[in-house]
């Protein structure tokens, strides 16, 4: 390619060089883009661009040539098409604080690639993206979906979704966030997109602690099931659309983390299935749980609402010490005298409803070459 021809590629900024931001980084580079990733430390910058490595958080996996990155946010971020956020949820208002003077008047997207609210405000990303840098909601959008990055990153086919209020932010993000074996689709329900990827976390510490307990399929199974009933009370309380949660950022992802062993969160939980304390867990955990940090935030956004989420109180009784994980599952959803129905909680016996809009916007997106009908 000339020189020329790697000019004109649309330029976009990482930032945050961990195992998702590197891996999105990839992706992006692997769909066309000129990439710049920012990274904490210098010789991590350093690896990815002279090496095309980030060996501690992507080992074996070779970086494309047009990705490089630097230590330095200015750098950066200058001339960036599109920002994509990728640190740890609790650390991205700080971050933001050195970044707003860096990005004053310009109206390019900022995408969030987090799975977390924040612990002390419960806000989601998009809502403290849209605060921290006092900027129009309609430029910010969110990935998610069943995305464990080494998979990704070892080119596995997969599929996410890129939610944005505004649809043309949604297409512009999605269009780059694209290649051979990643394929985005769009939604505008940003609410529901976010809180399936901050959900499917608490859920899957569940399964990890049963599966550390020693628990076998039925009981994964039950927790799997019943979770995306709490998950999806919640997000429609909090304004979500029911059929986000049936799609890839609810469903599909809570499929990916409860399985994969490569889940941070479902390993935690493992951890505290096999007896380690939550101060043990976390000093061993080398990368990003972001349920463990969610999970009051969660409940306390639930208790306003009116939601009642019995996995997730469960989960923080076990990382509070509260109940021994082997009690975790003969409480799966209620434990008052009356049967309870299997429908979502907010009793609106709109189950077969949600299933048949799901399926109808299926049936559009498959219509509309891939994408959302127009105004879905
Ligand atoms: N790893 C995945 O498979 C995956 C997939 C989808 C979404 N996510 C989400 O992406 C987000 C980032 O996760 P990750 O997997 O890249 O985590 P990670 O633990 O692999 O990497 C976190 C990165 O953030 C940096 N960091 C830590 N504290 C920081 C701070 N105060 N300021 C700036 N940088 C800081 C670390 O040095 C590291 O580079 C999380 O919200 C996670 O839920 C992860
Ligand atoms: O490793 P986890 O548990 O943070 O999960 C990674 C991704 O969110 C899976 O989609």
């Amino acid at each position: 390619m000339s020189r020329r021809e790697e000019a004109a590629r649309p330029r976009v900024t990482v930032v945050g060089s961990g195992s998702w931001g590197t891996t999105f980084g990839k992706i992006l580079a692997d769909g066309g883009a000129r990439v710049t990733m920012w990274a904490r430390r210098p010789e991590l910058a350093l690896e990815i661009s002279e090496a095309k490595r980030n060996s501690r958080y992507l080992p074996g996996i070779n970086l494309p040539r047009q990705m490089t990155a630097t230590a330095s946010l200015e750098e950066a971020l200058a001339g960036a098409e599109q920002i994509y956020l990728s640190v740890p949820s609790q650390a991205l208002r700080e971050n933001l604080a050195t970044i707003r003077p860096l990005v004053a008047g310009s109206d390019v997207p900022l995408v969030s690639l987090m799975k977390g609210v924040e612990r002390e405000s419960g806000l989601r990303m998009s809502q403290v993206i849209e605060q921290e840098l006092d900027c129009d909601p309609m430029r910010i959008a969110v990935a998610s979906g069943p995305n464990l990055a080494l998979e990704i990153a070892k080119e596995q086919p997969t599929a996410a979704v890129i939610a944005s209020q505004s649809q043309e932010t949604a297409d512009a993000v999605a269009r780059r966030a694209r290649n051979l074996y990643f394929r985005s689709f769009v939604n505008t329900d940003v609410i529901g997109t976010e809180f399936g990827g901050v959900l499917k976390n608490l859920i899957a510490v569940a399964i990890g602690i049963v599966d550390g307990v020693g628990y076998g399929e039925n009981t994964k199974a039950s927790i799997i099931t019943r979770g995306l009933v709490e998950m999806t009370d919640f997000a429609v309380a909090q304004g979500a659309h029911p059929e986000t949660l049936q799609g890839l950022a609810g469903l599909g992802d809570l499929i990916a983390t409860c399985q994969s062993p490569l889940s941070r969160n479902n390993t935690a939980g493992r951890l505290l299935g096999q007896g380690f304390s939550f101060q043990d867990v976390v000093k061993q955990m080398q990368q990003t749980a972001e349920g463990l940090a969610s999970v009051a935030p969660i409940l306390t956004l639930a208790r306003e609402s009116g939601v009642g989420m019995p996995i997730v109180e469960q989960v923080k009784m076990v990382l509070d010490g509260a109940m021994n994980p082997k009690d975790i599952a003969p409480h799966l959803t209620t434990d008052d005298d009356t049967p309870q129905g299997e429908r979502t909680q907010n009793g609106s016996g709109d189950g077969g409803g949600a299933f048949w809009r799901s399926f109808q916007r299926a049936l559009d997106q498959l219509r509309h070459g891939g994408r959302g009908a127009p105004g879905a």
